[in-house]
């Protein structure tokens, strides 16, 4: 057993060292490293080319009755950037500590999803199970700058529509708590960049109308707005799926001194962009109020602002986007079941607080949900440190201690929720594959 847990660590690590990240990731590579996993377990490799240099790696697991619509378990292979020297440990080394912890870009978002599903199958073909529905397994470029060349590609092709999918498992959030959380929508995500322009001037003179002091007026109401919302999560009244996230991203104006210390030139034009993100509502009358505020209070004409505003695919209204989470969807219930047999815990379907590839697959209709099997861990994506816990963490707890009596005790603190999580997938995959 032990030797098992070490293979399959190993393998995670090795995935993890690929180097996958944005804006240059090498896909070919973690291709070439899926298909190797892909024929140790007998499954169908595909690479498809959607966009030069993007290959989307398609596995398959045929069921005896392909028939039935199939299982999705979609994850994508790029990273995002990080800054190696505010690591303890290097982002690509997935070094393991004595916690058993693993450093490494991914280890949440998402390379051990991708993982922990191959694991499991790896799994279940071990134990003879022969799956009744099909089950296929995509590895997809893109999903941190947009997924329009992944998943955006794949869903609308005539090879997606001849796999007859029935439902998509995909990225969610580490959970802090037991419980796993679990995601049926997501916020509509907004950037926004405001562009104040006024009076160029000395630095030593009070006047009215600058651009700096009409970009503050802007910015000033904007975070006014961002504490309520903010106010309400940390009162616990929302979830942070549920309130208006706008934070400021980019700020730009003037032109440093050169020497550093005479600044007296008064910029005329100021910029600032904003990160925005929307709960999905029945209809879209919120998002028209909120881009009145924004033309209104935020980027006014009568203080000379402009502003340019980018909507992602957002032609359609949020309430369709949602995958249903009460009987009319079999596979919420059979999730949650399946989770609770392996001995996990597993909340009420959330708002996904920020965008994943679900979107893509909720437009075309399919039921999908954001799960990644990480309870007890605090959210780490995007963060310095992105950490997982792989190995239980062993701690020697000193009982008696004399002259003559020394004691250990072997105590084990955490467990893997790496492993864990595989067998969650395990019992999920066993569960939507046997469901007539
Ligand atoms: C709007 S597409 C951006 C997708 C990106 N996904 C993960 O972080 C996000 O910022 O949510
Ligand atoms: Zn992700
Ligand atoms: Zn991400």
């Amino acid at each position: 057993m032990a030797l098992d847990s070490n293979a399959i660590i190993s393998r995670f690590q090795d995935y993890l060292r690929i180097n996958t990240v944005q804006p240059n990731p090498d896909y070919y590579a973690a291709a070439e490293f899926i298909k190797i996993q892909a024929q140790s377990i007998s499954l169908k490799y595909k690479s498809i080319e959607f966009v030069l240099g993007k290959p989307l790696v398609l596995l398959e697991w045929t069921g005896s009755d392909p028939s039935l619509p199939a299982i999705l378990l979609n994850s994508h292979v790029d990273v995002v950037a990080f800054e190696a020297d505010k690591w303890d440990h290097p982002p690509l080394g997935a070094e393991i500590d004595e916690e058993g912890k693993i450093y490494a870009r991914g280890t949440q978002d998402m390379k051990s999803v991708g993982m922990q599903y191959l694991e499991a199958i790896r799994k279940l073909v071990a134990s003879g199970y022969q799956p009744r529905r099909s089950v296929y397994v995509s590895f997809v470029p893109d999903e941190e700058i947009g997924g329009a060349d992944g998943v955006g590609k794949f869903v609308e092709s005539g090879n997606f529509k001849s796999l007859n999918i029935g439902v998509v498992l995909d990225e969610g959030l580490p959970s802090p708590t037991e419980s796993y959380r679990v995601f049926n929508g997501e916020r509509i995500p907004w950037s926004l960049q405001i562009k104040a322009v006024g009076q160029p001037g000395h630095g030593s003179k009070l006047y009215d109308d600058s651009a700096s002091e009409n970009l503050t007026k802007s910015i000033e109401s904007m975070m006014r707005f961002r504490a309520s919302q903010f106010d309400m999560l940390k009162a616990g009244l929302k979830p942070d799926g549920e309130v208006v996230s706008v934070n400021m991203v980019f700020l730009k104006a003037g032109t440093p001194s050169p020497d550093g210390f005479v600044m007296n030139l008064q910029p005329s034009e100021a910029e600032a962009g904003f990160d925005i993100r929307i709960p999905p509502r029945p209809t879209d009358d919120h998002l028209v109020a909120l881009e009145k505020r924004l033309e209104e209070e935020w980027a006014p004409v009568s203080r000379n602002m402009t502003y340019k505003l980018w909507r992602f695919d957002q032609n359609l209204s949020g309430k369709q986007l949602l995958t249903a989470k009460d009987d009319s969807n079999p596979w919420w219930g059979l999730l949650q079941n399946a989770v609770n047999e392996a001995g996990g815990k597993i909340g009420e379907p959330e708002i996904f607080p920020a965008s994943t590839d679900s979107r893509y697959f909720r437009k075309a209709g399919l039921p999908a949900f954001g799960f990644s099997p990480i309870s007890n861990t605090p959210s780490l994506l995007h963060d310095h440190n992105e950490v997982l816990i792989v190995s239980s963490a062993k701690y020697y707890i000193l009982q008696e201690s004399n002259v003559l009596t020394v004691s250990l005790f072997v105590q084990y603190l955490s467990q893997s929720e790496y492993l864990k999580g595989i067998d969650m997938y395990v019992s999920i995959i066993k569960a939507y594959t046997s469901y007539i």
